[in-house]
């Protein structure tokens, strides 16, 4: 276990009203006290809050107004004593308490140390630490429910049940195979562990089948907006975020640049981008534009087709219908106010199976209609994130199919009659893989790289 005593700001950088400078490790309190002008801190109870000045250990002049609060272990974030230094948040401020206390032999902490230590230190497993990362990531209600839930380690309870489960079933396989009292033990233990396996394998189908669900809930459905220049689309924008924030006139070309915002449509979370028009253009500033128009083509997960129902349909429209084929989409034909030009026959034979929604943004009409398109798309009924425990995270993920495969590999073994032991030997692996999800079984350079993507000071 480390020993040594860590520093960080664990504040965002920049101008705010108060900022915090942390530490944790056994030589915390007598790091900080003798810098600390008010009042003896290896004195005073745990989780106490001290007002005092901070002075420059070389000069003893003061450096900064402070309250330092004390947390002895193991009753803390890093169940080790840990000191918080509040002071006036102004950058350099900050940045000077934390010169100070590293030269006081404090170590500057790497991203996400301290949360480390919380589960090297044993006060949480690795999906609850993945967790707190997710919160402060979280974009959304849902997504920060999630989170929370993770926290609160709902998903580590159910896979430790699921592991319980399968490590017992093992441990009896085992007992009954060095003690074998009675004929047909070979025979039951065969269907104990069919079951059993069976059992987990049902349960890890459900909460893989729920986390395409769980990362929508969590990043929102990635939705691009795409059509060519002055059809509506910063309109559409502006409609379904009920604001105005994207520019919207005549011009065509209005948009240069790639716009996004978040918005809730029944309770499913959409991060809405709206582009600039897609079409050829000789505009530097509009090219680069629609090159990343094109970019966010790709990435998202739906796209919402404008056209304009006063203009027939050009070139550059079936293009872009080309362009999204096979991806998930809705077609909107808007200025239906005008007089029509467009041929809809053709439009829904270019769409195919994909919906096709007429709108009239300029008077409000129809985004009733495409929120419930877009609701339907995504959810057949309701979504309720209640209760479920929804894996979102693609570690996860990825670890559950392989349970999977090692659970299947095992109800293979079973139905064609392999020994016993050779049956196990998947359900063991089931049970490990299931184990690197709550960190129980996993190697040291996976905890130091999941951790390293954490906020410094985190
Ligand atoms: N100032 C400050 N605010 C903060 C944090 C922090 O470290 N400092 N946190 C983090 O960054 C979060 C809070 N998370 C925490 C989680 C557990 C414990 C803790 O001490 N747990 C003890 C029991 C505490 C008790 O019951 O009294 C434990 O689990 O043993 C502290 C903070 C959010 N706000
Ligand atoms: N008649 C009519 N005009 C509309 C409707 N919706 C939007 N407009 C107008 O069409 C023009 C272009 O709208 P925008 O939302 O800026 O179009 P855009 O697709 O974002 O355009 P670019 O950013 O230039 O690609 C504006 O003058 C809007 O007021 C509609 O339903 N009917
Ligand atoms: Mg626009």
């Amino acid at each position: 276990m480390e020993k040594d005593t860590i520093a960080a700001i664990s504040t965002p950088i920049g101008e705010g009203a108060i900022a915090i400078v942390r530490l944790s490790g056994e030589e915390a309190v007598s790091i900080v006290n003798p810098l600390f002008d008010g009042k003896d801190l290896t004195n005073v109870d745990s989780h106490t809050i001290h007002y005092g000045k901070l002075l420059d250990p070389v000069t003893s002049e003061m450096v900064e107004e402070v309250m330092v609060t004390v947390m002895k272990g193991p009753k803390t974030f890093t169940k080790e004593d840990v000191i918080e230094i509040n002071c006036h948040g102004g950058l350099a401020s900050v940045n000077r308490l934390l010169e100070i206390v590293l030269s006081r032999g404090a170590r500057l902490a790497e991203p996400g140390e301290f949360t480390k230590r919380a589960f090297l230190n044993g006060r949480i497993d690795l999906s609850q630490a993945e967790a707190v990362m997710d919160l402060i990531r979280a974009k959304t209600d849902k997504a920060m429910n999630i989170a929370l839930k993770q926290l609160d380690g709902k998903l580590s309870k159910l896979v430790n049940q699921l592991r319980q489960s399968l490590i017992e079933t093992v441990a009896h396989v085992e007992v009954n195979i060095d003690y074998p009292e009675y004929d047909d033990v070979e025979e039951m233990s065969h269907q104990l562990l069919r079951e059993k396996t069976e059992e987990v394998y049902q349960e890890v189908e459900r909460l893989l089948s729920m986390a395409r669900q769980g990362k929508i809930l969590r990043e929102g459905i990635a939705t691009a907006i795409i059509g060519r220049p002055n059809v509506g689309k910063s309109s559409l924008l502006n409609a379904l975020v009920h604001e105005t924030k994207a520019i919207v006139t005549d011009i065509p070309g209005t948009t240069r640049d790639v716009i996004e915002e978040y918005v809730n449509i029944r309770g499913i979370p959409l991060r809405l981008v709206d582009t600039a028009g897609i079409r050829e253009t000789e505009d530097i500033v509009e090219k680069i534009g629609v090159e990343r128009s094109r970019k966010v083509l790709k990435e998202s997960d739906l796209i919402l087709l404008v056209l304009n129902y006063g203009e027939t349909l050009s070139d550059e429209d079936r293009q872009l219908f080309e362009a999204i084929k096979g991806l998930e989409y809705i077609v909107i034909v808007n200025k239906t106010d005008l007089p029509q030009a467009l041929d809809i026959d053709e439009v829904k034979r270019l769409a195919g199976n994909q919906k096709v929604i007429t709108t009239a943004l300029i008077e409000d009409k129809g985004i009733d209609q495409l929120e419930d398109a877009i609701a339907e798309t995504f959810f057949a009924g309701d979504i309720d994130s209640g209760d479920l425990t929804y894996v979102s995270n693609v570690r996860h993920i990825q670890l559950l199919q392989q349970t999977m495969k090692a659970l299947e590999d095992a109800k293979g073994a079973i139905d064609a009659g392999m020994p016993i032991d050779l049956v196990q030997i998947d359900v063991t692996r089931a049970w490990e893989l299931l184990g690197e999800i709550v960190g129980d079984t996993v190697q040291d350079s996976l905890i130091d790289q999941l951790f390293s993507q954490f906020c410094l000071g985190k």
